[in-house]
């Protein structure tokens, strides 16, 4: 099965690539350039943010179904804030709901997601069997991953997405576009955050970066096998 693994900058496509030792060659499509691995895995610096990382992914899926040789599945995958205690710095991170938590209107009763204004969706399920046996290969831990367009800065705003989303661990900027694309091709969607800070007051010289990053290719290492032989088959 063809697998599409999205991250937002080079740096962490990069660490996901440690993980396909074999030598790799740049593919350019429309609007993407992948970095396809002799393993049949596409890799792809997909962009910062839910609308740049959309964008891209939906070109590679197009070009990928025009070609005839369409993904079975894309990861989005990356560094990422962790909700504490829950996911500490360095831990690892699987899915199970990707769930946009700025998407909609602010209310003085506060915040409404724009499902309740009538409209999309807000949260994206992976299917469990990938789920399982993706954190159990990682010793991930699994819950819902926020996708935010401003990352978190103070406790305050902390606070108040664990009390909207309470089984919230982690937070990023790409999955929700990732799996908005996904879903557009009816393809099956994972994410996978490795934790490089913690979501509360902004210390940008905090972020443990290189270790984030390292746990990420370490998780790919073991991932990249059952990535391409799970099948959707598995979950029914
Ligand atoms: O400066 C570097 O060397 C470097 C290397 C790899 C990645 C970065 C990034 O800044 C990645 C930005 C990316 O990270 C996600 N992220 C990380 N922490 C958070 C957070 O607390 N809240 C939301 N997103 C977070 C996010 O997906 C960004 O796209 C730099």
């Amino acid at each position: 099965m063809r697998v599409l693994v999205a991250t937002a900058v080079p740096a962490e496509r990069d660490a996901v690539a440690r993980a396909f030792p074999t030598a790799a060659e740049d593919v350019p499509v429309p609007g993407a350039v992948l970095r396809r691995t002799a393993a049949g895995c596409d890799l792809l610096a997909a962009g910062v943010g839910p609308a740049r990382a959309a964008a891209s992914v939906s070109a590679a899926l197009t070009a990928a179904a025009l070609d005839g040789t369409p993904y079975g599945l894309v990861v989005s995958a990356g560094i990422g804030g962790g909700f504490l205690p829950g996911a500490p710095l360095g831990s690892l991170v699987v899915a199970d709901e990707i769930t946009v938590a700025d998407l909609g209107a602010e209310t003085a009763d506060g915040f409404l997601p724009v499902t309740e204004l009538g409209f999309g969706t807000v949260t994206h399920r992976s299917p469990e069997s990938l789920v399982r046996v993706v954190s159990e290969a990682i010793g991930a831990r699994t819950g819902t991953v926020l996708t935010v367009s401003t990352v978190t800065g103070t406790a305050a705003r902390a606070d108040g997405l664990r009390a909207l989303h309470p089984r919230a661990l982690a937070e990023g900027m790409e999955g929700f576009g990732v799996a908005e694309a996904a879903a557009a091709h009816e393809v099956p969607v994972l994410e996978i955050r490795a934790i490089s800070n913690p979501v509360g007051p902004r210390d940008r010289a905090a972020w443990r970066i290189g270790d984030a990053l390292a746990a990420l290719a370490e998780a790919f290492g073991k991932i990249a096998p059952l990535m391409e032989s799970w099948s959707q088959h598995d979950d029914q």
